[in-house]
């Protein structure tokens, strides 16, 4: 177990024009589960990679606990940072049986065989494989496999996990209980370890934290639930929940951290942190979940219906916006032109630096 302290981390591949990762700094926790979540090329690969050592810093500094691994002149290679990586391809050597491929990097490191068995029984038993020890690879399911790799790099004690999409490859109803393994993993291990992913309910389902990226940098450092509730800027308020950020007018404060606001012609009551604007113009978070068909509300029109089993998604566009478009579930039958009031039962007004994002100082 380690902690992972990496502060202002830039990597730029050859002449590129934009950094993969711009200046990330990143304080992870000893036993801390961190997902690293963001869209296609955001650079999470890349920073899981500068943590392992395969690649270099161009720039900053990467510690595990006190001791410098990468950055200020140092390059500690991967195999001296006591790291375990995890794939989504895993790796397995097919002619070998699961207990071999366990053991096998302990065999290179030089373990005697009584140890090297104990421990490819412990690791089996952690990731709940015992009595798999003889199969071969080709004799197991997908899930199964992921299994066997993370036995494989839990048996190595490493300081540090490190994980790549490694529920990429399995269908839905595998990646559920693997998520489990996942979590049960965590806790028996209590491992440092980080997780690359792009599927945020897998990083929500399992993450202590989640640092959320885009175009290199980190948008926001945050508990799952802190996310979800309370995005510190509008990247993470789009990227995390299907949420909309949409234009609004803060009337002001209402008591018990709520802000009366005025939005498409409507009030309503929605939650406001300390950086939030206490009135006048201001930028609004909504999840699908906080818009209702009612009596009352915001008069918008029905434009879609994506029926979801339990419930229809509709898209709305609210009468006083025309353009915007908003998610909204319902278990009514609502047809496609059709006028609704629409009310707003909850939503988050973004810091007011999500204001001066948008509308930059004149220069
Ligand atoms: N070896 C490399 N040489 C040049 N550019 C690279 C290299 N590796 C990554 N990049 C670029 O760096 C950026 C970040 O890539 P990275 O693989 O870290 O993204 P990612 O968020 O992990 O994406 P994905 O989810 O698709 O794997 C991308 O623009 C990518 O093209």
């Amino acid at each position: 177990m380690t902690a992972i302290s990496i502060r202002g981390a830039v990597k730029r591949f050859g002449a590129a024009a934009a950094a993969a990762v711009d200046d990330v700094s990143l304080e992870i926790a000893e036993g801390e589960f961190v997902a690293l979540l963001g869209p296609s090329g955001c650079g999470k690969t890349t920073l899981l990679r500068l943590i392992a050592g395969f690649e270099t810093l161009s720039g900053g500094a990467i510690r595990f606990g006190d001791r410098l691994v990468a950055g200020e002149g140092t390059h500690v290679p991967p195999e001296k940072r006591n790291v375990a990586i995890v794939f989504q391809s895993y790796a397995l050597w097919p002619h070998m049986t699961v207990a071999e491929n366990v053991g096998y990097a302990l065999r290179v490191r030089g373990l005697g065989k009584a140890e090297r068995a104990r421990k490819v029984v412990e690791a089996l038993a952690a990731v709940e494989l015992s009595g798999f020890e003889r199969r071969r690879p080709a004799e197991l399911s997908g899930g199964q496999r992921q299994r066997v790799a993370l036995a494989r790099c839990l048996a190595m004690d490493p300081d540090v996990i490190l994980l790549d999409e490694p529920l990429a490859n399995l269908d839905v109803h595998l990646r559920a209980s693997m998520e489990e393994t996942f979590r049960a993993f965590h806790a028996r291990t209590g491992a440092t370890m980080v997780y690359v992913t792009h599927d945020q309910a897998e990083a929500m389902a399992m993450a202590d934290r989640i640092a959320v990226m885009e175009k290199g940098r980190i948008l926001q450092v945050a508990a799952p639930a802190t996310l979800y509730a309370e995005p510190a800027n509008e990247g993470v308020a789009r990227f995390v929940g299907n949420g909309r950020v949409v234009d609004c007018a803060v009337v002001g404060p209402a008591g018990e951290g709520r802000s009366s606001i005025r939005l498409f012609g409507g009030e309503a009551l929605v939650r406001a942190g300390e950086a939030s604007p206490a009135s006048g113009p201001a930028r609004l978070a909504l999840k699908p979940e906080h818009l209702a068909v009612g009596e009352a509300g915001f008069a918008a029109t029905i434009r879609k219906a994506v029926f979801k089993g339990a419930h229809t998604l509709y898209e709305i566009e609210p009468e006083a916006a025309p353009g915007v478009l908003l998610p909204l579930p319902s278990d009514r039958r609502l047809s496609i032109g059709e006028s609704v009031r629409v009310a707003v039962g909850d939503g988050w007004l973004l810091p007011a630096s999500a204001m001066e994002a948008r509308y930059p100082a004149a220069a």
